[in-house]
């Protein structure tokens, strides 16, 4: 990578390519809003990774991941993805209750961290039940099952797949870890966070006021056409208009202080629970 000087003039933004981000990125995709900058689609575990390898000046994260990170980087105001209850599109699929899982095997999604974590916490913590993890691999079927063993009886999975099965969940049980989080906590749950880079942020604190201001504005815009959302989300992913329209109602992209009052709590379950190292400053940088 490195030509540092062709990002400083057009930093590169990363965008969870899953429909929970059309809502931040619609009206900056059509052209109606713009920022100075590239912007780069890949699943959370991607822009995770690149982000930790200096591949992205701005990113949306999994919230887990600030939290490994945030010696590197700062939280942008006011941007997440979030929900106070039910989300939607992060579901534990089960073939039994949940009460029944214990010695059972799960089947991971390899494109997630927060929501990973989030599991693992629920599973212990609120439900009592030791599972045997596992992460499939990408691209295979919630079903697949590890060689020499048996097919998993439930598999977590996140973004558009989880909406897909969520909709075709005919004799599954479904675990929505947004709900399920919220009765644990009576919490709001912030699966991802949007993050600049320390050292970019210094230098070129205009450049970033702009490309925040740009993705406020246009998640504005968005908040305010949810129908025309739900059109778009529909036909690129073939859902139904009904379900996107309840998706986008409850999906949140905002981060008050009550949303970072359940991001600390989430972070005080994941360090207690051997999921971070440190405890994360949430530290969060000003226009
Ligand atoms: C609500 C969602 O939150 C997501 C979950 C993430 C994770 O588990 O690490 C990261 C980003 C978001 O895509 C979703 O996937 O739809």
């Amino acid at each position: 990578m490195g030509n540092e000087k062709a990002e400083a003039i057009f930093p590169r933004i990363g965008r969870v390519a899953y429909l929970n981000c059309l809502p931040v990125f619609y009206a900056l995709e059509q052209g109606w809003i713009s920022i100075p900058g590239h912007v780069v689609a890949g699943h959370p575990a991607e822009l995770n990774r690149a982000l930790a390898e200096g591949e992205l000046e701005i990113t949306a994260v999994s919230s887990l991941a600030y939290a490994y990170h945030f010696e590197q980087c700062l939280i942008l105001p006011d941007l997440s993805i979030s929900s106070l209850g039910q989300v939607k599109s992060v579901a534990l699929l089960s073939k039994l209750p949940v009460k029944e899982l214990e010695g059972k095997y799960i089947s991971l999604t390899p494109y997630s961290s927060t929501s990973v974590a989030l599991l693992s916490i629920l599973l212990k913590s609120f439900y009592g039940v030791k599972a045997h993890f596992f992460t499939r691999p990408a691209g295979v079927s919630l079903w697949w099952a590890k060689p020499g063993c048996k097919e998993p009886a439930a598999a977590l999975a996140i973004g558009d797949e989880a909406l897909l099965w969520v909709n075709k969940s005919q004799g599954l049980f479904v675990y929505d870890l947004g709900e399920e989080w919220h009765r644990f906590t009576g919490q709001p749950m912030v699966f991802a966070l949007w993050v600049v880079k320390r050292s970019f942020a210094r230098e070129y604190p205009e450049k970033v006021e702009v490309i925040w201001r740009g993705l406020v504005d246009s998640k504005k815009w968005g908040k305010e056409h949810l129908k025309e959302l739900a059109l778009q989300a529909s036909r690129l992913s073939g859902l139904p208009f009904s379900l996107l329209l309840e998706y986008f109602h409850v999906l949140q992209h905002d981060l008050t202080p009550k949303y970072l009052e359940g991001l600390r709590t989430f972070y005080q379950y994941a360090y207690r629970e051997g999921w971070l190292p440190t405890f994360p400053q949430i530290e969060i940088w000003q226009p």
